[in-house]
C-alpha cells in the first residue's frame, strides 16, 4: 500500500470478499528462536533432571518456550542504551535532571488505553490482539457504504471501572462527535470521539513516594485529571522498506479511553510515575488488560517551559506536544529532550512553536513531525448516527462497590501483613502486566494448603515471604535470559504455581536446602520436571537435606579455623573493642571453607554460620587469647 495513499473501496471490497489483502506481515517480527536450554546450562551450572513424562528431543524446553521468540522489549531498551553509550553520547543521569535552575517545567498527560472488552466500540467484531491480521472486521470498521456504528454498551464497564479508579466524576449524559482528519490507518475519514462531552470528568490521582517521584516533589503530588473520553482506536500500520505500509484492520474501531491530565507535572521522573501507576490503576481494576511494552497503553506528552520569574504570571509557556510514546523511560528522557530543546530555544532568544514532535527509542532528541495544533482543522461535529450515552446511576454505583482493593491499599497490606519492603510489594504488582500477583496468591494458597496454615492464622507469615521473594528474585532470574515465563493473566506460568508451592512447602520446612530448591525450579521451568511431580523427584533423586548434627558441624568448623590465625586475630581485635565492626566477610569467608569441606547438600550455610560464630567465640578466641 503506497504512502499516504487511502486504501480504495475497491480493494476494501476485495479484502471483505475473500479475506486476502495484506494479510502477511502485520504479525510481529519473529526472531530466531533461542534455545532455552543451552544458554540457561551455560550461564547457570545447575542439576539436570532426566525428564520423567517421556525422552523425546522436545521434552526439555518448557511447553510454550518456542512461542516466545520476541526479544523483550525491556532488552531491546536496553541493548539501545548500551549501543548509546558506546556511541559517547553519554546522557546526563536522569535522577540528577530534574530542574533546570531558572526555569519551570510543566506538562500534560494524554493517555490512550485499549480497554478490556470482547467487542470494538461500534460493532460487533471481536477485539483480540494479535490475532491474524485483518480477522476481525464489520463492515463498519472499514467504512463500507451503507454501514453503521452499533454501539456496544459492555464497553461501558471497563471504561466507568477505570474512571472511578481515577476518582472521576461519571457523567450521566455523554456524547459523541466525529473528529475529521485523513490518514491511512482511518478508513471512515474521521473518528469518533467524546472530546466535547465525555463521559467522566474532574478526577485525580495521588503519586507517592514509592511510586518514584523525585524528591523535589516532596512525600506525595495529586494530579489532576481533566477527563476521560471513550474513541476510537485506528488501525495498525507496520512501514515496510520501500514507502510500503502494512494496515492490520483488526485494531480499528477497538474502543479506548483517552485519560487527559491537567498541566500540573513538573518534574520528568513525575511523568514517568504518573503513567506507571495510571497503568497499574487500569490492571487492578481490570479496565485494561495490556500495558505500554504490549502497546496496549500510549501516552502523548506536552511539554512547556517558563522562566521562573514568570510563575505568578499564571500564564504557561507554548506546549509542544511528543505523540506516542511506548514506554515509561521514553516518557522521562523525550520530557527532559524537549524541555532542554525549548530552554535553548527562549535563551537564544527565539520562541517556541506550538508543534507535535515525535521520539524514538534511546534517542537523544525529539523531531519535529508537524506544525501548529491550531492550523489543524478536525471540524468536530455530532455524529449524526450515535445517541447520547446515558450512565445510570445504578451501573456506577454497582461498579464502584465491586471493584476491589486499588493498588496503595493492596501494597500497604502486602507490606503490613507479610512484611514485604513496599517496593517488592510494587515489582510484583507491576511484573507481566499486573498477572505476577496473582501468581504470587496462588502459589500462596497452595502452599498455605501444604502446610496447613489457614490464610489469617497468627503473625508468623515467615511462609509468605518466602513465596513473596521466590515469586519475585528467583523467577526473575529465570528471565533474565531472553526467554518468557509464558504468564497468563490468572497467574499461571511456565512453573505452576502448584508446583512451586511444593518446593518452598519443602524448603520452609527444611526438608530441601535453597540450593535443591533452586535446582528444582529450573528443572520444573525447562520442563525436565512434569506438573505435580517435585516431591517425587526430591525422593527418587534422593536430595532430602539430612542435616549434620551439631557436632558434625562443629568439627568442620574447627577443621576449616585451623592455620587461620590471622583471620582469628580479626575477631579478636572486634572482642577487645579494637576494631569497630564484627569481621562478617571474614566469617562468611570461613563459612565458605566450610560448605566446601562438607557434603553441601547435608549443610544449610545458616546453620554453618551460627556453629562457626559460637565456636570461634566459645573455644578458638579464648584459646588465642591464653596464648598471648
Ligand atoms: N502550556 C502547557 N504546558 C504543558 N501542558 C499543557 C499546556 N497546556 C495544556 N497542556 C496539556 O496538554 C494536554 C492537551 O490535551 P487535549 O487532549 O486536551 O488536547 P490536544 O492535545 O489538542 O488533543 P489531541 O492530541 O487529542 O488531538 C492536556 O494534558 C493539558 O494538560
Ligand atoms: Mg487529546
Ligand atoms: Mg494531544
Amino acid at each position: 500500500m503506497g504512502r499516504m495513499g487511502r486504501v480504495s473501496t475497491a480493494e476494501l471490497g476485495r479484502y471483505l470478499l475473500t479475506g486476502q489483502i495484506n494479510r502477511q506481515g502485520c504479525l510481529r517480527t519473529r526472531l530466531p528462536q533461542i534455545s532455552a536450554n543451552a544458554a540457561f546450562r551455560q550461564k547457570h551450572q545447575t542439576r539436570t533432571f532426566a525428564t520423567q513424562a517421556d525422552t523425546s528431543s522436545s521434552s526439555s524446553v518448557p511447553p510454550n518456550a518456542t512461542a516466545v521468540p520476541v526479544v523483550p522489549f525491556r532488552k531491546q531498551q536496553k541493548d539501545q542504551a548500551k549501543a548509546l553509550k558506546a556511541s559517547g553520547k553519554k546522557k546526563k543521569k536522569n535522577a540528577d535532571n530534574q530542574t533546570v535552575p531558572g526555569w519551570e517545567l510543566t506538562v500534560g498527560i494524554e493517555i490512550h488505553a485499549q480497554l478490556n472488552t470482547a467487542r470494538k466500540l461500534f460493532s460487533p467484531a471481536a477485539a483480540s490482539f494479535n490475532d491474524t491480521p485483518n480477522s476481525h472486521v464489520a463492515l463498519f470498521d472499514v467504512a463500507m457504504p451503507g454501514s453503521q456504528p452499533l454501539f456496544q454498551p459492555a464497553t461501558l464497564i471497563p471504561a466507568v471501572r477505570a474512571a472511578l479508579a481515577l476518582n472521576c466524576a461519571i457523567q450521566p449524559v455523554s456524547r459523541f462527535d466525529r473528529k475529521h482528519y485523513f490518514h491511512w490507518d482511518q478508513p471512515a475519514g474521521y473518528q469518533i470521539t467524546q472530546y466535547y462531552h465525555p463521559f467522566a470528568r474532574d478526577g485525580h490521582i495521588t503519586l507517592l513516594a514509592r511510586d518514584g517521584i523525585p524528591p523535589e516533589d516532596g512525600d506525595c503530588v495529586e494530579i489532576g485529571i481533566k477527563q476521560v473520553q471513550m474513541e476510537q482506536d485506528t488501525a495498525k500500520t507496520t512501514a515496510q522498506p520501500g514507502e510500503v505500509q502494512w494496515i492490520d484492520f483488526n485494531r480499528v474501531g477497538m474502543p479506548l479511553i483517552e485519560i487527559i491530565t491537567q498541566p500540573q507535572i513538573h518534574h520528568p521522573a513525575t511523568a514517568a510515575a504518573f503513567v506507571r501507576k495510571v497503568q497499574m490503576l487500569l490492571g487492578s481494576v481490570d479496565a485494561c488488560v495490556s500495558g505500554m511494552e504490549a502497546g496496549g497503553l500510549r501516552a502523548d506528552v506536552n511539554v512547556s517551559v517558563r522562566r521562573t520569574e514568570d510563575a505568578a504570571t499564571g500564564q504557561l509557556g507554548t506546549r509542544t506536544e511528543i505523540k506516542n510514546l511506548s514506554s515509561f523511560k521514553a516518557v522521562e528522557d523525550a520530557v527532559i529532550a524537549e524541555r532542554d530543546r525549548q530552554i535553548a530555544v527562549l535563551e537564544a532568544g527565539g520562541v517556541v512553536e506550538g508543534e507535535t514532535r515525535g521520539w524514538s527509542l534511546g534517542g537523544t532528541e525529539t523531531r519535529r513531525l508537524r506544525g501548529k495544533e491550531g492550523e489543524v482543522d478536525y471540524r468536530y461535529m455530532p455524529d449524526p448516527d450515535l445517541g447520547p450515552v446515558v450512565i445510570g446511576e445504578d451501573l456506577v454505583g454497582h461498579l464502584a462497590s465491586s471493584m476491589g482493593m486499588l493498588p496503595d491499599a493492596e501494597i500497604d497490606e502486602l507490606a503490613e501483613k507479610y512484611g514485604l519492603s513496599s517496593k517488592d510489594a510494587l515489582s510484583l504488582m507491576m511484573l507481566d502486566d499486573g498477572a505476577r500477583i496473582q501468581y504470587f496468591y496462588n502459589v500462596l494458597d497452595a502452599l498455605e494448603e501444604r502446610l496447613e496454615i489457614s490464610a489469617d492464622a497468627g503473625s508468623d507469615q515467615r511462609h509468605a515471604l518466602l513465596a513473596a521473594n521466590w515469586c519475585l528474585h528467583e523467577l526473575g532470574k529465570l528471565t533474565e535470559l531472553a526467554s518468557d515465563l509464558g504468564m497468563t493473566p490468572e497467574g499461571e506460568c511456565h512453573v505452576p504455581s502448584s508446583d512451586l508451592a511444593a518446593i518452598l512447602c519443602h524448603l520452609h520446612r527444611r526438608d530441601i536446602t535453597a540450593r535443591v530448591a533452586k535446582d528444582l525450579l529450573w528443572g520444573v521451568f525447562r520442563g525436565e520436571i512434569a506438573a505435580g511431580d517435585v516431591t517425587q523427584t526430591v525422593e527418587s533423586g534422593n536430595l532430602w537435606f539430612k542435616e549434620l548434627s551439631e557436632q558434625e558441624y562443629a568439627g568442620l568448623a574447627d577443621e576449616v579455623v585451623t592455620g587461620e590465625t590471622k583471620v582469628l586475630g580479626d575477631f579478636l581485635r572486634f572482642k577487645q573493642g579494637k576494631a569497630k565492626a564484627y569481621p562478617q566477610g571474614k566469617l562468611m569467608f570461613l563459612v565458605g571453607k566450610m560448605m566446601r569441606a562438607g557434603a553441601e547438600e547435608r549443610m544449610d550455610p545458616a546453620s554453618a554460620e551460627r556453629v562457626l560464630r559460637a565456636r570461634i567465640e566459645e573455644v578458638h578466641l579464648p584459646a588465642l587469647e591464653s596464648n598471648e
